[in-house]
């Protein structure tokens, strides 16, 4: 079984998705390490973040396995990952990468931002899983306090809305949900609500499919 699921930043995709991945016992990707992965390693390397021959040859050798989601979910990691992500040969690459992890095995759970629409489009169940801006914000900003990092809401607000603009306007595999997406908007539900609601899609879709 293969599981899409995308959505704007900070609206809990990747929660939903390990949630979902351990409850299948499917292997996970969070697609967006790997778009954070390039942007940090061309930042450190001094490289300016559009040149698309060495993040080309980054994703090409990226250990999928082995993202340390602690150091790239910076919040300033996001933002180097979304400026990399707009360049369409890089793009391709990623894509073959992470198809080929969700084709390895019995089955996987991939989230980002064109799950659906371009990396697994025969996805047995896709999910755009939503939440209001300022929902978002309050969640993320949550999450750096929590780390000990300083964050307002409205700085982050003004952050997210900024890379979910250039995600949605960007001419290749931009941010939308596929036609054939289930829609789970999780403002005011707590995340065992907004798990058991994502299994309830993931249930239906499967009986759909039988
Ligand atoms: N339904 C929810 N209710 C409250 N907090 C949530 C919910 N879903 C996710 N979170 C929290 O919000 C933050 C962002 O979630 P995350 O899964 O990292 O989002 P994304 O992968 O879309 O960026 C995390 O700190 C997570 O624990
Ligand atoms: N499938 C994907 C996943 C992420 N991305 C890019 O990578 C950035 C970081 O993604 P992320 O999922 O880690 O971001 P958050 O939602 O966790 O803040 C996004 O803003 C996109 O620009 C993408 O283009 N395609």
């Amino acid at each position: 079984m293969l599981i899409a699921i995308d959505g704007p930043a900070a609206s809990g995709k990747g929660t939903l998705a390990r949630r979902l991945a351990a409850h299948y016992r499917l292997r996970h990707l969070d697609t967006g390490l790997t778009f954070r992965a390039v942007g940090a390693e061309l930042v450190a390397s001094g490289r300016p973040l559009d040149d698309e021959r060495a993040a080309i040859t980054i994703a090409e050798t990226l250990d999928l396995e082995h993202l340390d989601r602690e150091r790239l979910n910076a919040h300033g990691v996001g933002e180097a990952a979304s400026k990399v992500a707009v360049m369409p040969g890089f793009r391709k690459a990623m894509v073959a990468r992470q198809r080929a992890f969700a084709r390895e095995g019995a089955g996987a759970v991939l989230d980002g931002r064109d799950i659906g629409t371009v990396v697994l489009p025969d996805a047995t169940a896709k999910l755009f899983v939503t939440a209001d801006a300022a929902t978002r914000a309050m969640r993320r900003a949550a999450e750096i306090r929590s780390r000990g990092g300083e964050a307002s809401d409205e700085a982050i607000l003004a952050d997210l809305a900024r890379r979910d603009r250039r995600d949605a306007e960007r001419a290749t595999a931009p941010l939308k949900a596929a036609e054939d997406a289930h829609l789970l908007d999780t403002t005011g539900m707590d995340i065992e609500t907004a798990f058991r609601a994502a299994v309830d899609i993931v249930e239906r879709a499967r009986a759909e499919r039988d």
